[in-house]
């Protein structure tokens, strides 16, 4: 395919809605507050680091999730402590946290996607967890919506440099691509809360497809919170599930969702 084209308090610098999108409207850049998920936008920006290594426990993790495309993963992290901090994407004090709590935090939906499907990943920002899942994926399609024209030329760049052909770009906000983005799976991590976050992601949702929504501490209240917005959007019940258990220190926390049938509403 072709390009078209946080439990953190401080946002990245682009987060504080100074540049410019597409629309010339402002993104709804942080996420709310209170969500504990993992985000990877903390401190302030200063001269890049080299990626750390992976410990015994991440390399077990990373050679389960990626196998052979572990290079690829190595070579993205790299990119993520180096030029990901130069734009502002990454927080320095992710660096040491860069695998654990980022790349593997999202790679662990990898084994839940299934050969021949559509993602779409809506607000990737440094592509997580659309491009980490891309890379450990390559028999899947994804798209990246993400609105910030700095981080969609950087994501460009590196889906460039890992010669990625199983991801394609959008720079846009979820509720302007509804006409033409259909996916089987719709994946977020660190957008705004559920409430918020099913409006944006459901009408991306072909006919029976499921919402992969990586979530933090705050999963329950913001479950509880939506309670009336998944029947509205004529989703089945949502399930909260840890994935990588046994495998990271700390299990992904994923809220499942499929939107019912059209011949079932
Ligand atoms: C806190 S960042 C999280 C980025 C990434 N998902 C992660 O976990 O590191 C939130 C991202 O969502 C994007 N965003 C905000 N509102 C959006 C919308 N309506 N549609 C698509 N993306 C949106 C922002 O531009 C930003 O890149």
């Amino acid at each position: 395919m072709s390009d078209t084209q946080h439990d953190h308090q401080t946002p990245a610098p682009e987060d504080d809605g100074q540049e410019q999108m597409s629309s010339g409207k402002s993104a709804e850049h942080a996420p709310d507050a209170g969500m504990a998920e993992p985000t990877l936008e903390t401190g302030t920006v200063e001269p890049a680091q080299e990626a750390p290594g992976l410990t015994a426990g991440e390399l077990h993790a990373a050679q389960t999730l990626f196998g052979d495309r572990l290079g690829l993963a190595e070579t993205y992290v790299k990119h993520l402590c180096s030029t990901g901090i130069d734009h502002g994407l990454l927080g320095p004090r992710e660096v040491p946290r860069i695998w654990s709590r980022h790349v593997l935090n999202c790679a662990v939906l990898a084994p839940e996607l299934t050969a021949g499907t559509t993602v779409a990943d809506v607000g990737s920002g440094a592509g997580l967890p659309g491009l980490a899942l891309a890379i450990a994926r390559p028999d899947v399609e994804f798209i990246l919506i993400e609105p910030m024209e700095r981080r969609v030329e950087w994501l460009s760049s590196v889906v460039q440099d890992l010669q990625l052909d199983n991801v394609q770009l959008i720079r846009a906000r979820a509720e302007e691509v509804t006409d033409e983005v259909m996916a089987d799976v719709v994946t977020a991590r660190a957008v705004t809360a559920l409430k918020k976050l099913l409006p944006l992601t459901v009408p991306l949702l072909d006919d029976d497809g499921e919402l992969l929504l990586l979530k933090g501490r705050s999963v329950h209240g913001e479950i509880e919170a939506a309670s009336k917005s998944f029947s509205r959007h004529k989703l089945h019940k949502p399930t909260v599930q840890l994935l990588g258990e046994g495998l990271l220190e700390e299990p992904s926390t994923v809220v499942r969702c499929r939107r019912r049938s059209a011949r079932a509403r």
